[in-house]
């Protein structure tokens, strides 16, 4: 099999490997080998997730998103941006874009130094409720942004324990059967919010999670009655900002903006995801 051309980007520390698959050129039969086997560390390309570029004949293009264990979720937002600058770059797009995913078509503007994009409307905002974790009770949020997220306030963003705390949310009774993102928050210098996330698909601490922002921002400016846009620091220490309009527990004009980078351009040969 001749070996597959890529770009691996992040977003704030979000990392994911890019294929122009307008041609085909993942095989379908082998997919999820292809996936699982280029996300791991150390063995391969390692990446948090993996974006296929395919045709559509009603918007610029369409993309397939696979989490790092091979799950495809409706959604990704530090994804969504590294695919509009990738579409860009690769002459697939214009500077305004628009491109379809599960959750929906996304529109993108690729700027000189970084990506807006609009999110689709949030679904499902609550705030300020209990949940049971291992006989202790948390206060916590939760919305849709695309994918399903928590969001708990936290006093010290470093003493949290993402993995542990992470996992009895992700797979916490209440959120089954597809489970949830477990995001951490904390007030930062300057008004601007910290932010830890536990990922679904990735089963680990990431260095940000754009969704996770925007699920942040929103449920903190529904409940601290912040005015938009919200700034938020990530665990990689990149920046994102989230506008939104917000009427009551009703979100609409979400967009979510941040970097999107190149890291390098390779091949992924067989022998390194054929396990
Ligand atoms: N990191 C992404 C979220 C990707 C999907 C998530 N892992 C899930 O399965 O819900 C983002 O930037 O939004």
């Amino acid at each position: 099999m001749k070996p597959i051309p890529f770009f691996k980007m992040s977003g704030s520390g979000n990392d994911f490997i890019i294929i122009d698959n307008r041609a085909a050129v993942v095989p379908e039969d082998r997919l999820e080998r292809l996936v699982v086997g280029a996300c791991r560390r150390k063995m391969s390309v390692g990446a948090d997730g993996l974006i296929l570029i395919e045709p559509s004949d009603r918007v610029d293009f369409r993309w397939r998103f696979f989490n790092a264990d091979g799950s495809l979720p409706d959604m990704c937002g530090n994804g969504a941006r590294c695919a509009a600058r990738f579409a860009f770059i690769h002459g697939i797009a214009d500077r305004q874009m628009a491109f379809d995913t599960l959750a929906g078509t996304i529109e993108a503007t690729v700027g000189e130094h970084g990506v807006r994009i609009r999110m689709t409307d949030p679904a499902r905002l609550k705030t300020g409720f209990p949940l049971d974790l291992d006989g202790r009770t948390v206060m916590v949020g939760s919305v849709n942004t695309g994918v399903p997220h928590v969001v708990t306030v936290v006093d010290d963003i470093e003493a949290v324990d993402v993995v542990r705390t992470g996992r009895l949310i992700r797979f916490h009774p209440d959120f089954a059967p597809d489970g949830t993102n477990a995001n951490f928050v904390a007030d930062g210098p300057g008004g601007r919010l910290l932010i830890r996330t536990y990922e679904r698909g990735v089963e680990d601490e990431t260095l940000a999670c754009g969704t996770g922002n925007v699920a942040a921002a929103l449920i903190l400016a529904h409940d601290r009655g912040l005015a938009s846009p919200v700034s938020l620091t990530t665990r990689s220490g990149g920046q994102l900002t989230v506008h939104f309009t917000m009427k009551g527990d009703r979100c609409t004009d979400v967009f979510l903006e941040g970097d999107a980078r190149v890291i390098y351009r390779g091949e992924l040969w067989e022998e390194a995801w054929l396990t």
